[in-house]
């Protein structure tokens, strides 16, 4: 009789999984858009405030990330997960520790900030997207839980830092500015979202009402679908209302992306490990259409 191996991934796979570098891309795409949203209107760039908000932004993601696989260690919702930081570590004090050096050092970069342009309202903005994202995950509130956790994400990476990032370099706030932070914020919760599929075992068990426990894989397929073609309507819309410039339009150079997402989830919802890296290629999307829309400020 012959056995099937069971192929054990790697520790270093493990551990580039737990790490998830592609995802930072999502705590600097605000960063490069905002910026480049506050260039097209001043033609001014302040170098040093931009990097340092880029290096604070992944900063406090890695805390977010980190302080993640804490809070859940608690709960036992990450019990199945091999590739989470404290269990790869089993040293649940010492990631605590790291992510909350990670945290301290993110926001000194944002203080540093405040301190040169002698104004607290970047670092008041980032400190309530801290907040949110403490909210999401940690005690008492685990708001994710409840199946929050987009509408925390649309405005923790939408309109919240896009401001914070159009503010650092302009002192101002403009209605570009919003109207760039909506497209930013739906395109970063739609990896959140996309991140629940496989896990709907798990998060029953633990008690998590994501969103894909509650509408079920099908009913969430058909919900991705509709707010990925939002972003192309919306860019669409708000370019014919003059609010974003022509040069937008780029996004549509993203569309395969868009259509290689939603065709992978419709056709493998229901399937946990086919539908697993639905989640990088969301990045992958978010990734592209942000970069494709900052330049669409910058260019024409
Ligand atoms: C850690 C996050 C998602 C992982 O959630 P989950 O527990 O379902 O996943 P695992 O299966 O991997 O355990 C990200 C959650 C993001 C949160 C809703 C909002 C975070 C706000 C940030 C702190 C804002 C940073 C802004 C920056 C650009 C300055
Ligand atoms: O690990 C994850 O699933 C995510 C990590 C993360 O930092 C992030 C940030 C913004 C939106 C979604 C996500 C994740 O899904």
């Amino acid at each position: 009789m012959t056995t099937t191996p069971i192929i054990e991934p790697s520790k270093k796979k493990l551990w580039l999984a737990a790490i998830k570098p592609p995802m930072y891309s999502v705590a600097i795409m605000p960063i490069i858009a905002g910026t480049a949203i506050a260039f097209r209107e001043t033609h001014r760039l302040n170098l040093s405030i931009f990097l340092t908000f880029l290096i604070s932004a992944i900063l406090i993601l890695a805390w977010e990330n980190l302080s993640n696989d804490v809070f859940d260690s608690e709960t036992g919702i990450d019990k199945n997960k091999t590739h989470s930081v404290v269990n790869l570590t089993g040293n649940k004090p010492l990631i605590f520790g790291l992510s909350n050096f990670c945290l301290g050092l993110g926001i000194l970069g944002i203080f540093a900030i405040a301190w040169w342009q002698q104004d607290w309202t970047v670092l008041e903005i980032i400190l309530l997207c801290c907040a949110l994202g403490y909210s999401y995950q940690g005690p008492p509130f685990r708001l994710g839980y409840q199946g929050l956790g987009e509408i925390i994400c649309f405005f923790a990476f939408g309109p919240l830092a896009i401001t914070a990032a159009y503010y650092s370099q302009t002192q101002s706030f403009s209605a570009t500015m919003l109207g760039g932070s909506v497209f930013i914020g739906i395109s970063t919760s739609i990896i959140l979202f996309c991140s629940h599929f496989h896990q709907v075992e798990d998060d029953i068990a633990a008690g998590k009402r994501s969103p894909i426990v509650r509408l079920g894989t099908a009913r969430g397929a058909k919900l991705l679908k509709w707010s990925t073609a939002s972003l192309y309507v919306l860019t669409v819309l708000l370019i014919g209302l003059g609010i974003y410039p022509l040069g937008t339009l780029l996004v549509v150079l993203s569309l395969p992306f868009a259509i290689a997402l939603t065709s992978h989830v419709q056709q493998y919802h229901d399937q946990p490990e086919k539908v697993s890296n639905c989640k990088f290629l969301a990045v992958n999307l978010h990734f592209f259409s942000g970069i494709l829309f900052a330049l669409g400020f910058l260019l024409f």
